[in-house]
């Protein structure tokens, strides 16, 4: 979709204040993002950074009393935190896909894999078992799995684990889904056929015109395939905005400290980020960088900056340059 059209379309999702708590612990806190349908935002961050649990709690499978919730999420408009079960049923699977990063394990193994991909059919669109079967076959030739037919009635296990990648997007995208969360869709296979994974999706994710949220440790791979980028540490949205931007000039302190990593990786000027990510019982009361953040000041360890808009993106910084 051409980026003038996706700015002025309505909002797909719509995150606002949005905070979640594990007890006393603000797992994310107060975030905010917003995308557009035909766009892909690429969620980034270290390990423990809350990407995981942003993408589970859109899709529903966070939710109270397990986890308290705070703020706003829609989809279209429509209010998802408190709304019920048998509602979000309606979507997961059907107009929300979600791709795990871990196919073995996201896949049953007690079915085949045509009649897994068939499920979503038959439950959301109401295909008949034939029809729901023939869908399957072409569902699994539009991601590149060889003799179709012949593989319906292969369970999981006898697939390799790019295959059953294959499969898991098949099932994520057979209802046409207008949002894909992809959560480190890649990360646990062969590096040899990452790329052709991550190819595979945006192509099917494009040519849905879907939109879709990549969970991804990696900045550049993120400013590769995304339109956007949103950087998150410790449970907060430091900088959001499009991905070219922010690779070639990242305004806050921790995009800068990940883009230091990545383009000097190999070299001996590899600068690694001082310090840690702080405990989720132990996070500081302001800025959650600032522990460990070149520029930090008093102000920055007393309150936490707001979200500022500078030059076409989101940046949450006391001392954006
Ligand atoms: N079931 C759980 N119970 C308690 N804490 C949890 C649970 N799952 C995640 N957390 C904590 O929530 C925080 C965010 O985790 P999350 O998995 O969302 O991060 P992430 O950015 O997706 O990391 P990764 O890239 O490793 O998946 C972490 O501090 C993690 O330890």
């Amino acid at each position: 979709m051409q980026t003038a059209t996706i700015q002025t379309a309505a909002p797909l999702l719509e995150v606002s204040d949005f905070s979640l708590h594990r007890g006393a612990a603000a797992v994310l806190d107060r975030v905010g993002l917003t995308l557009r349908p035909g766009e892909t935002l690429g969620l980034i961050g270290e390990s423990g950074a809350g990407k995981s649990t942003l993408a589970m709690a859109v899709i529903g499978l966070l939710r109270e009393p397990e986890v308290g919730l705070s703020g706003s999420l829609r989809f279209h408009g429509e209010e998802l935190t408190g709304l019920a079960e048998a509602r979000y049923r309606k979507l997961r699977g059907n107009r929300i896909g979600l791709i795990f990063q871990d196919a073995t394990a996201a896949l049953n193994p007690c079915y085949t894999v045509g009649a897994q991909i068939a499920e979503p059919l038959r439950r959301h669109l109401g295909l008949s078992k034939w029809d729901a079967r023939e869908r399957a076959v072409e569902l699994m030739t539009s991601v590149g799995i060889p003799e179709p037919r012949l593989r319906l009635n292969a369970y999981p296990h006898e697939l390799s684990g790019g295959m059953q990648q294959r499969v898991m997007i098949a099932i994520a995208l057979a209802c046409n889904p207008e949002l894909l969360l992809a959560d480190e869709p890649t990360s646990a296979l062969d590096v040899t056929i990452q790329a052709q994974i991550m190819e595979l999706i945006l192509e099917r994710v494009r040519a849905l015109n879907s939109s879709a949220i990549f969970v991804l440790h990696d900045l550049a791979l993120g400013a590769q395939v995304c339109d956007r980028i949103a950087v998150m540490y410790a449970g907060q949205i430091v900088e959001e905005g499009p991905s070219a931007e922010v690779l070639a000039r990242p305004l806050h302190p921790y995009t800068r400290g990940l883009k230091s990593c990545v383009v000097e990786l190999g070299s001996e000027d590899l600068q690694p980020i001082p310090g840690q990510v702080p405990p989720l019982n132990a996070m500081p009361e302001g800025c959650r960088f600032a522990p460990r953040c070149p520029k930090a000041q008093d102000v920055c360890r007393r309150e936490r900056p707001a979200p500022e808009t500078r030059d076409g993106r989101q940046v949450a910084c006391w001392f954006i340059d």
